[in-house]
Formats: C-alpha cells, structure tokens, sequence
C-alpha cells in the first residue's frame, strides 16, 4: 500500500494517509489536485463559498442588467454563483432538522462551501472528504480564515471507507460527488455512519432509463471529468438494499437548464455546457435531488 506519513514542523511523524484505495481513485485525487478552472476560483471568490457543483433556480435579469454595461461580466458570475448556492441550500433544506451537538458528513468535501454553508445554517460540526489533499488543505484553511476549525473539517479520505463511529451522523450528503464511486458500497457506508432517523440526501446527475442506455452526450460528460454517471433506477435499486428510504425524489432538470444557458453565454466556459444542456433536453439526462430515512 502506498502511503503519505506527515512530518510536523518538530520533525515527528504524525499524520498518517492512507494511499488511495485504486489506481482509479489516484487519478481522481490527481484531478482534483490541479484543477484550477476559473469557472469555479472566480464563482468561489465572490463571497468565499468554493462550490464544485451546479446552479438552480431562475435567472435574476434585473440583477444582471445590460449586457453591454462594463461591469456585466461581473455580474454574471455573481449569478452563477448565487444560483450554485442555491443548490447548496436546497440540499441542507432536505436534512430537515440538525441540532448545534449534532454531526454531519459530507462525503465528497471538496473545497468545503456546502459544508461551511451547513455549520452556518445547524451550528453542527461538519466533517467531509475529498480524495484530494490540496482540496482538503484549501477547506481546513477558509474554515480557520471564518473562525469555524473547531466546527468544520475536511480530511484526505475515500467516503467508501470512513473513519467515523457507527452511528454517529445525524445526516450525510453527497453533492455532485457520488458518480465516482460504486453506489451499493457508497450507501453501505451511508447507511452504517448514519443514526437510525438520520437523514441522507444527493443531488446528482444520473441517465433517465426512459431513454434506454446513457446518450453520446452523457458519454461526453463522463469523459470530461473521468466519472461513471449512474442511472436514476440504480440509486433507488441501492438505497433500498442498504435501509435508506426515499422521502423525496425530485427532478431539478428544469431548474438547472438556466444556469446552463447562462453559463454557456459566459467567457467562463469550459465547453461541457453542450453536453448538459442537449441531455438535459433530449431527455437522457436527469440532475435530481434524493433524499431518504436511514430505518
Ligand atoms: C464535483 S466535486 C463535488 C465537491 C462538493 N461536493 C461540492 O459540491 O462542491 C467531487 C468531489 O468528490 C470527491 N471524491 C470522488 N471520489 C471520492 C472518494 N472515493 N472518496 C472521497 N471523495 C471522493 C472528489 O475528491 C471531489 O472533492
Ligand atoms: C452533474 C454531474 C454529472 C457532475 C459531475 C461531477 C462534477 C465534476 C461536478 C462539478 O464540478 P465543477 O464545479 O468542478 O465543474 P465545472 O468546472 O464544470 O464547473
Ligand atoms: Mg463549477
């Protein structure tokens, strides 16, 4: 196995990561490590909330005003990014109610902004994971700049396997995070983290299996970011096999399609735009929050 042993600044060793558990998962890590779209640092720099997911809701044209107005750039991605925020809020709305003494996960951290925006909204501790260490570092480091360290913390883990006690979540999430794992184990570890009455929820893209098999495009968009996009059918297949109930399936597709064309009219594009927007329409595709009962 291979490994990263820390050395503190006294020279002793003391943290010890764990290497990524397959070759997959090293790619992955390394993905994350060096991406640095503007898409996501100049959206993230607006008000300090780092999102690696997408927007829903309606556009603010007022807010916006005219696009031959100097500072309109500027305030497209303040759109964009109030619209990925947004998305943020939707998921933490579904865990229902969270005390101050009570902890969430999240699984697929990121650069920490869902969980920053959850300790603001609970008052809980908030523990996530990311595969990659320079996400994990950039988390730790805006939550210490908030003055929430002692409430939210990332650390350099597979959400397959966590170091979290049995029991000890009173709800977890995924955002935009589970179409890299496999999902019958990903909800094993849900479902074993999670207090009985806890709450899950995901919001994610996954293939409509009215359309039959995943599209060119959502070919397209698993090879774009090297994920594996599931189907709808095989979430609820692998939630009822790990004692997670569905108590809310709703489909965002018609919400996310104007953050799409919005962001398609940007200088921020990255050109994957195509793609969500032509599945999102011929219908193969489906960007959908989950929530369900740990029972
Ligand atoms: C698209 S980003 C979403 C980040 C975050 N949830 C957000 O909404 O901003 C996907 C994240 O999943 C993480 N990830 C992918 N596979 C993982 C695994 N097996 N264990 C932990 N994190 C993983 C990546 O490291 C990355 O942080
Ligand atoms: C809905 C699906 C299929 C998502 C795939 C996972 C993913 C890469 C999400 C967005 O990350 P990002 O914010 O880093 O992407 P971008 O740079 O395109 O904004
Ligand atoms: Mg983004």
């Amino acid at each position: 196995m291979t490994s990263t042993d820390l050395t503190t600044a006294a020279g002793t060793s003391s943290v010890f990561i764990p290497g990524p558990a397959t070759p997959y998962q090293g790619d992955i890590a390394r993905y994350w490590d060096h991406e640095a779209r503007p898409v996501n640092l100049r959206l993230g720099d607006v008000d300090g909330l780092y999102h690696h997911h997408y927007g829903i809701g309606d556009i603010d044209h007022a807010a916006l005003g005219d696009t031959a107005d100097s500072a309109y750039e500027k305030k497209l991605i303040a759109e964009l990014h109030r619209l990925e925020s947004a998305q943020a809020e939707l998921l933490l709305q579904h865990l229902g109610h969270i005390e101050r003494d009570d902890t969430l996960v999240d699984a697929g951290c990121g650069r920490g902004g869902s969980m920053v925006m959850a300790h603001q909204r609970f008052g809980c501790k908030v523990e996530g994971v990311t595969l990659s260490a320079k996400q994990a570092d950039f988390a730790n480091r805006r939550a210490e700049e908030l003055g929430i360290g002692d409430h939210v913390r990332a650390r350099v883990c597979n959400m397959l396997s966590t170091p979290f006690e049995t029991g000890q979540a009173a709800g977890s999430w995924n955002n935009e995070s589970s179409m890299y794992v496999d999902l019958q184990d990903l909800f094993a570890e849900h479902s074993r983290v999670l207090a009985v009455g806890g709450r899950y929820v995901t919001i994610t893209g996954c293939w409509n299996p009215r359309y039959g098999q995943p599209s060119k495009w959502v070919s397209q968009i698993n090879a774009h970011f090297e994920c594996n996009i599931h189907s709808r059918r095989e979430y609820l297949r692998a939630m009822a096999d790990n004692r997670l109930v569905p108590q809310a399936v709703i489909d965002l597709t018609p919400e996310t399609l104007p953050y799409w064309e919005l962001r398609a009219t940007s200088s921020l594009v990255t050109g994957i735009e195509e793609a969500f927007i032509e599945s999102y329409k011929d219908g193969s595709f489906q960007y959908v929050l989950i929530a369900a009962d740990r029972v």
